[in-house]
Protein backbone atom coordinates (compact mmCIF):
# COMPACT_ATOMS: atom_id res chain seq x y z
CA UNK A 1 0.00 0.00 0.00
CA UNK A 2 2.93 2.86 0.89
CA UNK A 3 4.65 1.42 -2.08
CA UNK A 4 1.75 2.60 -4.56
CA UNK A 5 1.19 5.73 -2.32
CA UNK A 6 4.94 6.36 -3.07
CA UNK A 7 4.86 5.59 -6.53
CA UNK A 8 1.78 7.61 -7.39
CA UNK A 9 3.46 10.58 -5.67
CA UNK A 10 6.31 10.01 -7.39
CA UNK A 11 4.53 10.04 -10.84
CA UNK A 12 2.46 13.07 -9.66
CA UNK A 13 6.49 14.72 -9.15
CA UNK A 14 7.57 13.44 -12.60
CA UNK A 15 4.52 15.38 -14.03
CA UNK A 16 4.97 18.52 -11.87
CA UNK A 17 8.23 19.32 -12.85
CA UNK A 18 7.96 17.89 -16.32
CA UNK A 19 5.51 20.80 -16.59
CA UNK A 20 7.46 23.30 -14.50
CA UNK A 21 10.62 23.12 -16.66
CA UNK A 22 8.72 23.31 -19.99
CA UNK A 23 7.21 26.31 -18.89
CA UNK A 24 10.72 27.87 -17.73
CA UNK A 25 11.80 27.82 -21.21
CA UNK A 26 8.84 30.20 -22.41
CA UNK A 27 8.14 32.39 -18.95
CA UNK A 28 11.45 33.35 -17.21
CA UNK A 29 11.49 32.47 -13.76
CA UNK A 30 12.38 34.93 -11.16
CA UNK A 31 16.50 34.95 -10.61
CA UNK A 32 18.12 34.84 -7.28
CA UNK A 33 19.92 37.99 -5.93
CA UNK A 34 23.85 37.24 -5.90
CA UNK A 35 24.57 41.02 -4.45
CA UNK A 36 26.91 40.00 -1.50
CA UNK A 37 27.71 36.24 -2.51
CA UNK A 38 31.84 35.91 -2.86
CA UNK A 39 32.41 34.08 -6.14
CA UNK A 40 35.71 32.23 -6.81
CA UNK A 41 36.59 31.56 -10.58
CA UNK A 42 39.00 29.12 -11.65
CA UNK A 43 40.47 29.78 -15.08
CA UNK A 44 39.52 33.28 -14.64
CA UNK A 45 42.40 34.98 -17.05
CA UNK A 46 40.73 33.18 -19.96
CA UNK A 47 38.13 33.90 -22.34
CA UNK A 48 34.63 32.30 -20.62
CA UNK A 49 36.65 33.26 -17.28
CA UNK A 50 37.12 36.83 -17.75
CA UNK A 51 33.03 37.51 -19.17
CA UNK A 52 31.90 35.58 -15.60
CA UNK A 53 34.16 37.28 -13.31
CA UNK A 54 32.25 40.73 -14.81
CA UNK A 55 29.11 39.18 -14.99
CA UNK A 56 28.72 38.49 -11.29
CA UNK A 57 31.02 41.75 -10.40
CA UNK A 58 27.72 43.28 -12.36
CA UNK A 59 25.24 41.33 -10.29
CA UNK A 60 27.05 43.09 -7.10
CA UNK A 61 28.93 39.95 -5.88
CA UNK A 62 32.82 40.26 -5.64
CA UNK A 63 34.99 37.75 -7.00
CA UNK A 64 37.94 35.49 -5.92
CA UNK A 65 40.03 34.81 -9.30
CA UNK A 66 41.66 31.75 -9.54
CA UNK A 67 44.60 31.33 -12.69
CA UNK A 68 48.27 29.86 -13.42
CA UNK A 69 48.44 32.65 -15.56
CA UNK A 70 48.76 35.85 -13.11
CA UNK A 71 49.18 38.07 -16.01
CA UNK A 72 45.91 37.29 -17.67
CA UNK A 73 44.32 37.10 -14.17
CA UNK A 74 45.32 40.57 -12.82
CA UNK A 75 44.10 42.48 -16.49
CA UNK A 76 40.26 40.26 -15.42
CA UNK A 77 40.74 42.11 -12.00
CA UNK A 78 41.25 45.01 -13.52
CA UNK A 79 38.29 45.00 -15.89
CA UNK A 80 36.05 44.15 -12.70
CA UNK A 81 37.24 46.72 -11.17
CA UNK A 82 37.29 49.71 -13.74
CA UNK A 83 33.38 48.62 -13.14
CA UNK A 84 33.65 49.85 -9.82
CA UNK A 85 33.69 45.88 -8.34
CA UNK A 86 35.87 43.92 -6.07
CA UNK A 87 38.49 41.50 -7.42
CA UNK A 88 41.06 39.28 -5.22
CA UNK A 89 43.42 37.31 -7.55
CA UNK A 90 45.61 34.54 -6.57
CA UNK A 91 47.91 32.39 -8.65
CA UNK A 92 46.78 29.05 -8.91
CA UNK A 93 47.30 25.54 -10.17
CA UNK A 94 44.53 23.69 -9.63
CA UNK A 95 45.99 20.39 -10.59
CA UNK A 96 48.29 20.66 -7.40
CA UNK A 97 45.86 19.84 -4.53
CA UNK A 98 47.80 21.03 -1.45
CA UNK A 99 48.23 24.17 -3.62
CA UNK A 100 44.24 24.34 -3.70
CA UNK A 101 43.85 23.91 -0.07
CA UNK A 102 46.35 26.28 0.82
CA UNK A 103 45.34 28.81 -1.12
CA UNK A 104 41.98 28.55 -0.11
CA UNK A 105 42.22 29.13 3.77
CA UNK A 106 44.55 31.79 2.58
CA UNK A 107 41.32 32.94 0.68
CA UNK A 108 39.59 32.40 3.69
CA UNK A 109 42.05 34.40 5.80
CA UNK A 110 42.56 37.71 4.02
CA UNK A 111 38.85 37.96 3.35
CA UNK A 112 37.32 37.10 6.45
CA UNK A 113 34.70 34.95 4.94
CA UNK A 114 33.56 31.96 2.74
CA UNK A 115 33.53 31.03 -0.66
CA UNK A 116 29.34 31.16 -1.33
CA UNK A 117 29.45 30.43 -4.86
CA UNK A 118 31.94 27.94 -6.75
CA UNK A 119 32.83 28.27 -11.01
CA UNK A 120 34.90 25.52 -11.73
CA UNK A 121 35.67 27.00 -15.29
CA UNK A 122 39.48 26.09 -16.06
CA UNK A 123 40.12 23.70 -18.69
CA UNK A 124 42.23 22.86 -21.12
CA UNK A 125 42.78 20.53 -24.37
CA UNK A 126 45.97 18.58 -25.78
CA UNK A 127 44.86 19.33 -28.84
CA UNK A 128 46.70 16.19 -30.41
CA UNK A 129 46.16 12.92 -32.12
CA UNK A 130 46.43 11.09 -29.38
CA UNK A 131 48.87 8.56 -30.63
CA UNK A 132 50.94 11.43 -31.36
CA UNK A 133 50.64 12.79 -28.32
CA UNK A 134 52.57 12.68 -25.32
CA UNK A 135 51.85 11.10 -22.36
CA UNK A 136 51.88 13.92 -19.98
CA UNK A 137 49.67 15.93 -22.28
CA UNK A 138 46.66 13.90 -21.96
CA UNK A 139 47.15 13.25 -18.33
CA UNK A 140 47.26 17.49 -18.20
CA UNK A 141 44.06 17.54 -19.55
CA UNK A 142 42.70 14.54 -17.20
CA UNK A 143 44.11 16.57 -14.03
CA UNK A 144 43.18 20.37 -15.20
CA UNK A 145 39.20 19.29 -16.41
CA UNK A 146 38.52 16.28 -14.04
CA UNK A 147 40.79 15.75 -10.66
CA UNK A 148 40.61 19.48 -10.16
CA UNK A 149 37.01 19.59 -9.55
CA UNK A 150 37.48 16.90 -6.52
CA UNK A 151 40.37 19.62 -5.01
CA UNK A 152 38.05 22.72 -5.25
CA UNK A 153 35.23 21.10 -4.08
CA UNK A 154 37.38 19.53 -1.10
CA UNK A 155 38.27 23.17 -0.20
CA UNK A 156 34.86 24.98 -0.13
CA UNK A 157 32.01 22.54 0.19
CA UNK A 158 32.15 21.96 3.85
CA UNK A 159 31.31 25.12 4.92
CA UNK A 160 28.64 25.79 2.20
CA UNK A 161 27.29 22.58 3.70
CA UNK A 162 27.83 24.18 7.28
CA UNK A 163 26.01 27.36 5.94
CA UNK A 164 23.32 25.04 4.25
CA UNK A 165 24.36 28.24 1.49
CA UNK A 166 26.18 28.01 -2.03
CA UNK A 167 26.68 27.26 -5.40
CA UNK A 168 28.75 25.31 -6.94
CA UNK A 169 29.24 25.75 -10.87
CA UNK A 170 30.55 23.12 -13.21
CA UNK A 171 31.44 24.42 -16.87
CA UNK A 172 31.89 21.15 -18.64
CA UNK A 173 31.10 20.79 -22.34
CA UNK A 174 28.68 19.48 -24.45
CA UNK A 175 31.68 16.96 -25.18
CA UNK A 176 31.13 15.65 -21.70
CA UNK A 177 27.24 14.53 -22.90
CA UNK A 178 28.42 13.44 -26.56
CA UNK A 179 31.65 13.01 -28.51
CA UNK A 180 33.85 13.94 -31.64
CA UNK A 181 36.41 12.26 -33.20
CA UNK A 182 40.25 12.96 -32.57
CA UNK A 183 39.69 14.67 -28.73
CA UNK A 184 39.94 11.66 -26.51
CA UNK A 185 41.38 13.51 -23.47
CA UNK A 186 39.05 15.89 -23.64
CA UNK A 187 35.86 14.19 -23.97
CA UNK A 188 37.32 11.52 -21.39
CA UNK A 189 37.45 14.35 -19.10
CA UNK A 190 34.53 16.15 -19.81
CA UNK A 191 32.44 13.07 -19.39
CA UNK A 192 34.10 12.67 -15.90
CA UNK A 193 33.49 16.22 -15.07
CA UNK A 194 29.63 15.67 -15.87
CA UNK A 195 29.91 12.29 -13.92
CA UNK A 196 31.40 14.06 -10.82
CA UNK A 197 28.82 16.94 -10.84
CA UNK A 198 26.06 14.86 -10.92
CA UNK A 199 26.83 12.40 -8.22
CA UNK A 200 27.69 15.55 -6.77
CA UNK A 201 23.97 17.37 -7.04
CA UNK A 202 22.33 13.56 -6.32
CA UNK A 203 24.85 13.34 -2.80
CA UNK A 204 23.23 16.63 -2.00
CA UNK A 205 19.86 16.25 -3.19
CA UNK A 206 19.92 12.55 -1.03
CA UNK A 207 21.24 14.72 2.05
CA UNK A 208 18.39 17.42 2.18
CA UNK A 209 20.49 19.90 1.92
CA UNK A 210 18.42 21.81 -0.02
CA UNK A 211 20.44 25.27 0.29
CA UNK A 212 23.45 24.21 -1.85
CA UNK A 213 22.35 24.23 -5.44
CA UNK A 214 24.27 22.85 -8.62
CA UNK A 215 24.51 23.92 -12.05
CA UNK A 216 25.95 22.04 -14.83
CA UNK A 217 27.30 24.42 -18.05
CA UNK A 218 27.31 22.16 -21.30
CA UNK A 219 28.45 24.86 -23.54
CA UNK A 220 28.77 24.27 -28.14
CA UNK A 221 31.93 25.67 -29.51
CA UNK A 222 32.54 28.96 -27.46
CA UNK A 223 34.91 31.90 -29.64
CA UNK A 224 37.63 32.22 -27.17
CA UNK A 225 40.48 30.84 -29.42
CA UNK A 226 40.30 27.37 -27.58
CA UNK A 227 39.06 25.20 -30.32
CA UNK A 228 40.45 27.28 -32.83
CA UNK A 229 39.72 25.92 -36.78
CA UNK A 230 37.27 23.27 -35.43
CA UNK A 231 34.77 23.15 -38.46
CA UNK A 232 31.87 21.25 -38.96
CA UNK A 233 29.66 21.48 -42.06
CA UNK A 234 29.00 25.14 -43.71
CA UNK A 235 25.26 23.87 -44.08
CA UNK A 236 24.93 22.79 -40.41
CA UNK A 237 27.52 25.69 -39.38
CA UNK A 238 24.93 28.12 -40.55
CA UNK A 239 22.35 27.16 -38.15
CA UNK A 240 25.17 25.99 -35.35
CA UNK A 241 27.71 28.57 -35.45
CA UNK A 242 29.93 28.94 -32.63
CA UNK A 243 28.82 30.56 -29.42
CA UNK A 244 30.32 34.61 -28.95
CA UNK A 245 31.62 33.97 -25.69
CA UNK A 246 29.57 36.71 -24.32
CA UNK A 247 26.30 35.40 -25.44
CA UNK A 248 27.30 31.64 -24.01
CA UNK A 249 27.93 33.44 -19.99
CA UNK A 250 24.49 35.29 -20.32
CA UNK A 251 22.80 32.00 -20.66
CA UNK A 252 25.60 30.30 -18.00
CA UNK A 253 24.34 32.96 -15.71
CA UNK A 254 20.73 33.16 -16.85
CA UNK A 255 21.05 28.72 -15.70
CA UNK A 256 22.46 29.65 -12.28
CA UNK A 257 20.57 32.68 -11.32
CA UNK A 258 17.50 30.28 -11.54
CA UNK A 259 19.08 27.73 -10.22
CA UNK A 260 18.73 25.25 -13.03
CA UNK A 261 20.32 22.12 -12.81
CA UNK A 262 21.93 21.96 -16.30
CA UNK A 263 22.23 23.85 -19.32
CA UNK A 264 23.43 22.73 -22.58
CA UNK A 265 24.33 26.14 -24.70
CA UNK A 266 22.53 26.40 -27.40
CA UNK A 267 19.43 24.70 -26.77
CA UNK A 268 19.99 23.17 -30.39
CA UNK A 269 22.61 20.66 -28.80
CA UNK A 270 20.26 18.55 -26.34
CA UNK A 271 19.32 17.28 -29.79
CA UNK A 272 22.54 15.65 -30.26
CA UNK A 273 22.47 14.25 -26.85
CA UNK A 274 18.83 12.64 -26.39
CA UNK A 275 20.14 11.24 -30.26
CA UNK A 276 23.15 9.44 -28.42
CA UNK A 277 21.09 8.15 -26.35
CA UNK A 278 18.00 6.99 -28.36
CA UNK A 279 19.03 6.01 -31.79
CA UNK A 280 21.49 3.11 -32.33
CA UNK A 281 25.32 3.78 -32.63
CA UNK A 282 25.32 3.30 -36.82
CA UNK A 283 22.50 6.03 -37.34
CA UNK A 284 24.62 8.60 -35.09
CA UNK A 285 27.29 7.38 -36.87
CA UNK A 286 26.00 8.60 -40.39
CA UNK A 287 24.15 11.82 -38.42
CA UNK A 288 28.30 12.59 -37.63
CA UNK A 289 29.43 11.96 -41.05
CA UNK A 290 26.38 14.02 -42.87
CA UNK A 291 26.86 17.09 -40.53
CA UNK A 292 30.55 17.16 -40.84
CA UNK A 293 31.36 16.34 -37.39
CA UNK A 294 33.53 13.00 -38.02
CA UNK A 295 36.34 15.12 -39.03
CA UNK A 296 35.43 18.57 -37.56
CA UNK A 297 38.76 18.64 -35.31
CA UNK A 298 41.04 18.12 -38.20
CA UNK A 299 41.75 21.98 -38.50
CA UNK A 300 42.08 22.15 -35.47
CA UNK A 301 44.65 19.73 -34.41
CA UNK A 302 46.44 21.00 -38.00
CA UNK A 303 46.63 24.52 -36.23
CA UNK A 304 47.65 23.49 -32.67
CA UNK A 305 50.26 21.40 -34.42
CA UNK A 306 51.44 24.54 -36.10
CA UNK A 307 51.63 26.53 -33.03
CA UNK A 308 55.18 26.81 -31.98
CA UNK A 309 55.95 26.32 -28.03
CA UNK A 310 54.13 23.38 -26.66
CA UNK A 311 51.97 24.02 -23.54
CA UNK A 312 53.52 23.77 -19.90
CA UNK A 313 53.30 20.58 -18.06
CA UNK A 314 52.43 20.66 -14.37
CA UNK A 315 53.95 18.12 -12.60
CA UNK A 316 52.48 17.76 -9.01
N1 LIG B 1 36.07 27.42 -25.87
C1 LIG B 1 35.22 26.45 -26.14
O1 LIG B 1 34.91 26.14 -27.32
C2 LIG B 1 34.57 25.72 -25.01
C3 LIG B 1 35.09 25.74 -23.74
N2 LIG B 1 34.48 25.01 -22.75
C4 LIG B 1 35.04 25.00 -21.41
O2 LIG B 1 34.92 26.29 -20.86
C5 LIG B 1 35.98 26.52 -19.93
C6 LIG B 1 36.67 27.83 -20.26
O3 LIG B 1 37.18 27.74 -21.56
P1 LIG B 1 37.78 29.00 -22.38
O4 LIG B 1 37.52 30.24 -21.63
O5 LIG B 1 37.33 28.85 -23.76
O6 LIG B 1 39.33 28.63 -22.33
P2 LIG B 1 40.60 29.56 -22.12
O7 LIG B 1 41.78 28.76 -22.57
O8 LIG B 1 40.38 30.89 -22.73
O9 LIG B 1 40.65 29.76 -20.54
C7 LIG B 1 40.99 28.74 -19.66
C8 LIG B 1 41.74 29.37 -18.52
O10 LIG B 1 42.06 28.34 -17.56
C9 LIG B 1 43.41 28.53 -17.17
N3 LIG B 1 44.01 27.29 -16.68
C10 LIG B 1 44.48 26.26 -17.40
N4 LIG B 1 45.02 25.33 -16.61
C11 LIG B 1 44.90 25.79 -15.35
C12 LIG B 1 45.29 25.29 -14.08
N5 LIG B 1 45.93 24.13 -13.97
N6 LIG B 1 45.01 26.01 -12.97
C13 LIG B 1 44.38 27.20 -13.07
N7 LIG B 1 44.00 27.74 -14.24
C14 LIG B 1 44.25 27.04 -15.38
C15 LIG B 1 44.10 29.01 -18.42
O11 LIG B 1 45.35 29.60 -18.14
P3 LIG B 1 46.47 29.67 -19.34
O12 LIG B 1 46.18 30.90 -20.07
O13 LIG B 1 47.74 29.73 -18.57
O14 LIG B 1 46.33 28.42 -20.12
C16 LIG B 1 43.07 30.00 -18.97
O15 LIG B 1 43.24 31.28 -18.39
C17 LIG B 1 36.89 25.31 -20.02
O16 LIG B 1 36.59 24.41 -18.99
C18 LIG B 1 36.51 24.70 -21.36
O17 LIG B 1 36.78 23.32 -21.38
C19 LIG B 1 33.34 24.32 -22.97
C20 LIG B 1 32.77 24.29 -24.20
C21 LIG B 1 33.35 24.95 -25.33
C1 LIG C 1 29.00 15.64 -32.75
C2 LIG C 1 27.83 16.35 -33.35
C3 LIG C 1 27.88 17.66 -33.73
C4 LIG C 1 29.13 18.46 -33.58
C5 LIG C 1 29.58 18.86 -32.41
C6 LIG C 1 30.79 19.60 -32.18
C7 LIG C 1 31.67 19.94 -33.32
C8 LIG C 1 31.05 19.97 -30.91
C9 LIG C 1 32.20 20.67 -30.47
C10 LIG C 1 32.22 21.04 -29.19
C11 LIG C 1 33.33 21.65 -28.54
C12 LIG C 1 34.55 22.05 -29.27
C13 LIG C 1 33.24 21.78 -27.19
C14 LIG C 1 34.24 22.24 -26.33
O1 LIG C 1 34.14 22.11 -25.14
C15 LIG C 1 26.67 18.36 -34.28
C16 LIG C 1 27.01 18.93 -35.65
C17 LIG C 1 26.27 19.43 -33.34
C18 LIG C 1 25.46 17.46 -34.42
C19 LIG C 1 25.76 16.05 -34.62
C20 LIG C 1 26.61 15.54 -33.54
Amino acid sequence: MIFLMDLQMMLLDVLYFILRNSLRAVLRPRTKPVDGELVLITGAGGGLGQLFAQEFSKHGAEVVLWDTNTASNERTAALVREMGGKAHTYTVDVTNRQEVYRTAEMVREDLGRDVTILVNNAGVVAGKRMLDCPDELIERTMKVNCHALFWTVKAFLPQMKANNHGHIVTVASVLGLFSTPCVEDYCASKFAAVGFHESLAHELLAEEVDGVKTTLVCPYIVDTGMFKGCKIRDEVEMILPPLDPQYCVEQAMNAILIDQPLVCIPRLTYLPFLSRALLPWESNVVTYRFMGSDKCMYPFIDAMTNREAPLPITAE
